[in-house]
């Protein structure tokens, strides 16, 4: 099913007119004032996909990065550090600014506006950012410039409680960001620090309008990295800092001698700016984690780097245990020496099953397959990361948190992972993907579809637009009474997971008659196709199930009970409810990836619903991530992708003065002919123009173009000032 943008079918085909190679581009367009009229992206005349990707495009080859579009603020990734783009001093500007949203398009222009908004006590008066993006298009850069921004305007003028030895929270806040990206990014082939779990952060601030407070929330950390990274990836960053920057005692302590090679620590070679242990190690400090509990971290996740070289061979005798290859036995002491436990009971506990059956409870012991012993390795090692993880999480809340009597409102931060869709899709992208039409949803339902509600209320001559109603979707993957989510987990509740085609016949017969699902008759592999809004994604079912269980053998969790060492003493605690737990286990309802998913989701929608939301599109202009390279057909993909076009055309029907995208092309002309005959001479061109000339010549143009749509203009400001009778009249 393609969608419509404007009459035009969606299939990412570059328009014809749009040949201009980027270095034509560059090297005519870099006339700042005309640039400038395009500052947001609802003036251009007629909006499509064609007249808005150009216009980014010239803005790029100019060296500018931010652009308007409507209720949203575009960015494309320049891949290269432009300082002057970040200064403390151009902060300033947009903070004194007496109409910041009228200085040039900005991420500080949208954080002064919700900064502003907060004080303005127009209902809702929370604030949330949405930033989104696909990997590697500036999203956490992005919430990195908003955190930077309200450390800086928001910082309280007092030291925290009077005391000057507390780290002030705005550090706190900044600071959390180094460890959560230590632990929680990866070099992966499209980012080398991409985020690999989702992020809320909420900033909290007091009636003076000072941040009193935050706290953050995460989202699907993609535990698996730490035993599995895909070729020419690499694990979370913080094994390689710890491998690259412990001190010479620091390796003795943790048997990471140089030159050892681990499995789970590919391409070390690879140098990134993110393998900066001093900058994690001084941020957890200022979070309050001292020198003996980062040394306890690190020797755990030594630990794991060593568990990953635990191999096993297959046994020949299928009643007798697998037995560890023999340079992986040194390994299995290692792993056991860090994490504090027996060796004994490290291998047993990966070669061996403890079934309890029957009524009398029965144990029974089954020795493991090789693959099984494997399986059991790397969720002992993802079951260990993902609870360090949270309790970091928990960690940095407790050092940035105040009582919610300190503080009255707040601006929320959402830094998710973008809608994917790779040769192969599973649970993850499944989850990821859900996560994103959830948010188009909120999207659509608070910009497209009010605005549009609001027009038609004030009898505003409009044409609706059709833009697309994800809900259908969003029913086949998690609505009631059945859904892709509702059958998996029943799926996993029978413990159904060996029969995939059955799996897949089911789904086709239960959710045959939603629009949204279709097969690839082709493929021999299970599988379903889901037409999400911002395309079609193929997922294949084998392992799904699988992977919505996550099982961890219990008995794993009792031998991490049986560590000596303190942090997972913390991690895993002997208390009896958990002791009952390990018991009942196997016959409690389990709680599904999806169902957790789902619920932290559906608790994060409620928050972005009681506030007044904000977003912030990231582009990313090219694949290879190379500085000031823009693909037309991958930013294509990205603006259909988040129905750009449609957002610029509703936003534009309230925005009284439109320039048309003639007259933007008519200037490009103008400086490319003068350009052409006038290369490098600084004689005067065929039109008789020296280059002096040729500037006022041009602001001549751009007067003219005004002059002629001043009576339009004239007009217009009428429906405009009609359209905001309320706020002329709060004025
Ligand atoms: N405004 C910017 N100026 C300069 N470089 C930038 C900017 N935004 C992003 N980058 C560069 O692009 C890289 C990728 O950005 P970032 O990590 O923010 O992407 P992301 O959207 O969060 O990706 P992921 O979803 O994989 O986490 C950064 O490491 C940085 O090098």
């Amino acid at each position: 099913m393609p969608k419509q943008i404007n009459g035009q079918k969606k299939g990412s085909v570059i328009p014809n007119d749009l040949s201009d190679s980027f270095e034509e581009v560059k090297a005519f367009l870099s006339d700042e004032d005309t640039l400038h009229l395009f500052d947001d992206l609802t003036k251009v005349n007629p909006v499509t996909t064609t007249t808005v990707l150009k216009c980014l495009q010239a803005r790029y080859a100019g060296n500018v990065f931010y652009t308007n579009a409507g209720c949203s603020l575009v960015t494309v990734n320049p891949f290269q550090p432009i300082s002057s783009l970040y200064s403390p001093e151009l902060m300033k500007e947009y903070h004194a600014a007496l109409r910041p949203q009228e200085l040039k398009p900005h991420v500080f222009a949208v954080a002064e506006q919700t900064y502003r908004n907060v004080q303005s006590q127009i209902e809702p008066v929370n604030q949330s950012i949405i930033v989104s993006g696909e990997s590697g298009a500036g999203k956490t850069w992005t919430s990195r410039c908003l955190m930077k921004f309200y450390a800086t305007v928001a910082a309280s003028t007092t030291s925290p409680k009077g005391n000057e030895m507390v780290e002030r929270i705005e550090r706190r806040v900044l600071d959390s960001n180094p460890v959560m990206e230590a632990f929680g990014n990866a070099c992966t082939l499209r980012n080398n620090n991409s985020s690999r779990f989702g992020k809320y952060i909420q900033l909290q601030l007091n009636r003076s309008q000072h941040l009193t407070s935050a706290s953050i929330q995460t989202f699907l950390l993609e535990k698996t990295r730490v035993a599995y990274q895909a070729p020419c990836e690499r694990n979370f960053h913080i094994f390689y800092q710890i491998t690259k920057g412990a001190t010479k005692k620091e390796r003795a302590e943790w048997k990471l001698h140089k030159g050892a090679n681990f499995f789970w620590l590919p391409n070390p070679e690879k140098d990134l700016e993110e393998d900066c242990f001093g900058v994690t190690r001084d941020a957890m400090f200022h979070l309050g984690i001292d020198c003996s509990t980062q040394n306890n971290i690190f020797k755990v996740l030594a630990g794991l780097l060593h568990l990953g070289n635990i191999q096993f061979s297959s046994s020949i005798d299928e009643s007798q245990p697998c037995e560890p290859e023999d340079d992986a036995k040194g390994f299995v002491k290692t792993t056991a020496d860090l994490l504090k436990m027996s060796a004994e009971e490290l291998l047993e506990t990966l070669r061996i099953r403890t079934i309890t059956a029957g009524k009398q409870q029965q144990v029974f012991k089954k020795p493991c397959s090789r693959s099984d012993c494997e399986t059991r390795r790397d969720c002992l090692a993802k079951v260990i990361y993902a609870k360090l993880f949270d309790w970091l999480v928990s960690v940095i809340n407790e050092s940035i948190y105040a009582d919610s009597s300190t503080w009255g409102n707040f601006i929320g931060l959402l830094d998710v992972y973008g809608f994917e869709s790779f040769p192969e899709n599973n649970l993850e992208q499944l989850c990821i993907n859900y996560a994103n039409e959830k948010l188009q949803q909120h999207f659509v339902a608070h910009y497209l579809k009010a605005q549009q509600e609001e027009y038609a209320a004030e009898g505003l001559e409009w044409s609706f637009i059709n833009y697309q109603d994800n809900q259908s979707c969003l029913d086949l993957i998690e609505g009631s009474p059945v859904s892709i989510f509702s059958l998996l987990n029943e799926e996993c509740r029978l413990n159904r997971s060996s029969n995939v085609s059955l799996f897949q016949t089911r789904i086709e017969k239960t959710l045959s008659d939603n629009e949204c699902i279709s097969r690839d008759k082709f493929s021999k592999k299970p599988n379903f196709i889901i037409s999400h809004y911002a395309g079609k994604v193929c997922y294949q079912v084998e392992g799904m199930v699988e992977k919505n269980k996550d099982p961890i053998p219990p008995e794993l969790i009792q031998l991490l009970q049986t560590s000596q060492d303190s942090l997972l003493q913390t991690l895993f605690p002997r208390t009896e409810e958990s002791q009952n737990h390990v018991k009942t286990q196997n016959r409690a309802a389990i709680v599904t990836v999806v169902s957790k998913f789902k619920g932290s989701l559906e608790r994060l929608m409620q928050i972005l619903n009681s506030t007044t939301p904000h977003y912030i599109r990231c582009i990313k202009p090219n694949a290879d991530c190379k500085a000031m390279t823009f693909k037309k057909e991958e930013v294509l993909c990205q603006l259909e992708a988040c129905g750009i076009v449609e957002t610029i055309t509703i936003s534009a029907a309230g925005f009284p003065i439109r320039l048309s995208f003639q007259s933007f092309t008519e200037r490009y002309e103008v400086l490319r002919k003068s350009r052409t005959s006038n290369k490098n001479t600084g004689r005067a061109d065929e039109n008789g123009l020296s280059p002096a000339k040729k500037k006022k010549a041009l602001l001549d143009i751009a007067a003219a173009i005004l002059l002629f749509l001043l009576p339009f203009a004239h007009f217009s400001v009428g429906v405009f000032f009609q359209r905001n009778k309320w706020d002329c009249d709060a004025m």
